[in-house]
């Protein structure tokens, strides 16, 4: 390049730099500049962290000796915690926490720590639904005035992947230790497990959960001593006419060393108003008299070391209720054309006095059994640990023999699932 071309070249340059720098978009695109700039600034300043109230400077006696303040905001998310009361002392002590709640992804409560305060109220003597009032009433953050507990070293999570032969609903089961807390599932889901530290209640997670939350789900220990309360209550449940009693029958004269049935009582009103929840699992009304199935019945089979059989129409959930956790058979009836076919020769009974069957099925009553079980499952289709389908008799004996057959004999455990030990 030659030397005139370069001072050529230059002075266009200065003549194009003098004309955008005396032009007035740029003067203006400078300001828009400093304001933003003023404005960022000023954000940057400002706190947008939710704001926590002042930790209480009078919380606590120097007696209480160590103690700490935890502010901590309110979210959708739980609190991922749950307490219980020192009957003794009166203490409200952290009873655990649930992986990955809000309490344990702050990593400043600890299982038992003790709370002394919350939003500055004493807890000392109070009742676990007055604490959970107060914590419902805090609105935006909740403190916590917490003596920690004697700090253990943290084991890191026990992590298996697991999964269950049966639907398991632990909040179901009276003996959870909150309700809220259990994480149920159903049969074959694949669960992992994150923490067995509790003997009785271990925590886990669906698999498929991204928040990583944990539940409560029965330990092995537990599920294996429920288990021998389970194995021997075997309801059967199904519509009017689907052939429970048949069923009963059958197995109890296969079998009657193994199974047993409990026998219904019957007493007039005034008596059964009395005890009625208490003692019977199942109760019904005829005529002037109640009839029931009494919980000592049932006891009483099993203490002879029999599987008791129970039929019960049309509702499930009541045999839930009084402590037996019932292996539950769902008998169903099969299509209209083979109830035709089966039924033929049925007769039904539909008087409780007199057993004498007399009333053979019509059209209508197919139609209502069928209708029924439809009703059935999707009222308590998620209490079935099986479902058999009563069609051809023998067919449906035998699949319900193997079924408890199977049941008794299976060991209580959780599946670890393979892929994940290798
Ligand atoms: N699979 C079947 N094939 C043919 N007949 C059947 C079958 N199952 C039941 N039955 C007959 O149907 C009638 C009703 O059966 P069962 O009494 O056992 O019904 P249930 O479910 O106990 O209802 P309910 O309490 O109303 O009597 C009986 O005569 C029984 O023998």
């Amino acid at each position: 390049m030659s030397e005139k071309e370069m001072h050529t070249d230059t002075e266009e340059d200065y003549r194009f730099l003098h004309s955008m720098l005396v032009e007035k978009k740029l003067h203006l695109l400078f300001k828009v500049r400093n304001v933003l700039l003023c404005v960022h600034d000023a954000i940057a300043q400002r706190d947008f962290d939710p704001s926590l109230p002042p930790a209480p400077d009078d919380a606590l006696e120097e007696e209480d000796g160590a103690f700490k303040i935890v502010s901590l905001v309110k979210t959708k998310e739980p609190l991922g915690m749950t307490i219980r009361r020192n009957e003794t002392t009166g203490a409200v002590v952290v009873a655990r926490i649930l992986r990955g709640g809000a309490a344990d992804k702050s990593d400043l409560i600890h299982e038992g720590d003790e709370l002394k305060e919350v939003n500055g109220v004493l807890l000392k003597n109070r009742k676990p639904e007055e604490i959970l009032s107060i914590l419902a009433q805090s609105p935006d953050s909740v403190t916590f005035t917490i003596i920690p507990a004697f700090a253990e070293e943290s084991t890191s999570p026990c992590e298996r992947k697991v999964q269950k032969e049966t639907n398991v609903y632990p909040d179901r089961d009276p003996a959870v230790p909150c309700r809220d807390a259990a994480l149920s599932f159903k049969r074959g889901e694949i669960l992992q497990i994150v923490c067995m530290e509790d003997v009785n209640w271990w925590q886990a997670c669906h698999l498929k959960d991204s928040s990583g939350r944990g539940g409560l789900i029965p330990s092995q220990q537990l599920q294996e001593r429920d288990a021998k309360n389970r194995q021997r209550l075997v309801v059967l449940a199904g519509p009017n006419g689907v052939g429970l009693n048949e069923l009963k029958k059958r197995l109890l004269l296969s079998d009657p060393d193994r199974f047993g049935v409990s026998v219904s009582r019957k007493s007039d009103c005034s008596q059964f108003h009395v005890h009625v929840c208490l003692l019977f699992i199942e109760y019904w009304r005829y005529k002037d008299h109640y009839y029931g199935t009494s919980l000592d019945s049932i006891h009483e089979v099993i203490a002879q070391g029999k599987v008791c059989l129970l039929d019960v129409h049309p509702s499930v959930s009541h045999v839930y209720t009084c402590g037996f956790k019932p292996y539950v058979v769902f008998v169903k009836p099969p299509c209209i054309e083979e109830l035709r076919l089966t039924r033929r020769r049925a007769k039904s009974i539909r008087d409780k006095e007199d057993t004498t069957p007399t009333h053979i099925f019509a059209e209508e009553d197919f139609k209502d059994m069928i209708h029924m079980a439809e009703i059935m499952e999707n009222q308590h289709g998620h209490l079935f640990d099986k479902v058999i389908v009563n069609g051809d008799m023998a067919v449906g004996l035998r699949e319900l023999k193997a079924d408890i057959e199977r049941m008794l004999k299976a060991e209580v455990q959780w599946i670890p699932v393979v892929f994940w030990l290798h």
